[in-house]
């Protein structure tokens, strides 16, 4: 089973520039967590901070009894062992082939030898539905297919963590339903704690146990995915719903006129869109571990959460609390 992440009051910034402030939230073992917010917002920079790439002046992540932030180097080094990370761009090296690109972690940070390398590489191509490609170049390859090499290179060293950033750029909304179904056999398979970083309302929708957003230097919340899927915050029911009313502007956050002339015209409050069931997945894998353990922990923590939300989550669960969770259309196949 995947590792808890556990952040605590974590504050970023370049130079004057804070990113955000006082970020605290757990990544439950094995669950998927998504985290939303507006560009610009740092989610990339909250990724990398999670590994330790970039170090937050205050707070700390724990990691296995590693703080990523603060920890010896040696030991940070030795945690990030843990992760496995998917790149938007699927960061592939263009004169290499997929073979070559998915055995690169092994040959950098193990000594297992070829014939060991080439079972673990053919293993996670076969994963991610790329058999047959691996002799190409990432140049000759479609968008998403890049993205599934991306992930099957982030799945070699076995982690136990498994961080995503933005796994739908690029591509259109058939693809990107292909990633969600993938994201959650993934997490079927291997039972990794992960964390998707994403602006996509569909992969917020359906694919998420949990979720947060980020915006104006804040995490406004994190939590099981019906409160967020249920607020009426101004800021998050517009961003969920792609809406133009609301604090969220072309610039990451209109100012205060703006929004205040808004408000005198009327421009209403945005409602939640209608929560749909979460992704299940694909037939022949059966249930996911992270869904009993959610549902014991969501179930303990009813009384903290907001109306809306508990009574959404009791709507999933039924009455006992043991009723199987509602099923959506599969998808499947290559991306
Ligand atoms: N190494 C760095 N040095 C200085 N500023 C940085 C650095 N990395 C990121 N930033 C700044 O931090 C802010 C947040 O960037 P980040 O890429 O994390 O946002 P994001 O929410 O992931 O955006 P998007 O959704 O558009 O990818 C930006 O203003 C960016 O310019």
């Amino acid at each position: 089973m995947g590792i808890e992440v556990k952040v605590e009051g974590l504050t970023k910034s370049f130079g004057k520039q804070q990113i955000w402030q006082d970020v605290s939230l757990t990544l439950p073992a094995g669950e998927v967590s998504v985290m939303l917010g507006p560009s610009g917002t740092g989610k990339t920079v909250f990724l990398k901070s999670l590994i330790g790439l970039l170090k937050p002046e205050r707070g700390r992540v724990l990691v296995d009894g590693v703080d990523m932030a603060r920890s010896p180097e040696r030991d940070i080094m030795e945690a990030r062992k843990l992760f496995g990370l998917m790149f938007q761009d699927g960061a592939m090296f263009g004169s290499m082939n997929l073979f070559d690109n998915i055995a690169f972690p092994l040959r950098e940070h193990t000594k297992k030898k070829e014939s060991e390398i080439r079972r673990i590489v053919m293993e996670r191509i076969e994963v991610v539905g790329l058999l047959g490609a691996e002799g190409k170049l990432p140049g000759e390859i479609s968008g998403g297919m890049r993205k599934r090499a991306g992930l099957a290179r982030a799945l070699v060293l076995d982690p136990q963590i498994i961080l995503c950033d933005e796994p739908d750029s690029g591509l259109d909304p058939v693809r990107t339903a292909f990633i969600s179904q993938l994201l959650i056999d993934l997490n079927t398979k291997i039972d990794a704690t992960m964390l998707i970083v994403t602006h996509n309302l569909d992969i917020a929708a359906t694919v998420p146990d949990n979720m947060g957003m980020l915006f104006r230097r804040n995490l406004v919340t994190f939590g099981p995915r019906e409160v967020l899927l249920t607020s009426r915050e101004p800021v998050v029911a517009q961003f969920l719903t792609a809406s133009k009313t609301g604090p969220i502007g072309m610039s990451e956050e209109k100012d205060a006129a703006a929004l205040a002339a808004e408000a005198s015209g009327g421009g209403g409050v945005v409602e939640p869109r209608a929560l749909v069931p979460q992704l299940q997945p694909s037939p022949g894998l059966g249930e996911r571990a992270a869904v009993a353990r959610r549902r014991a922990r969501v179930l303990g923590m009813l009384d903290t959460l907001p109306p809306s939300a508990a009574a959404a989550i009791r709507a999933t669960y039924g009455p006992t609390g043991l009723e199987p969770t509602a099923v959506l259309p599969r998808a499947g196949g290559a991306v």
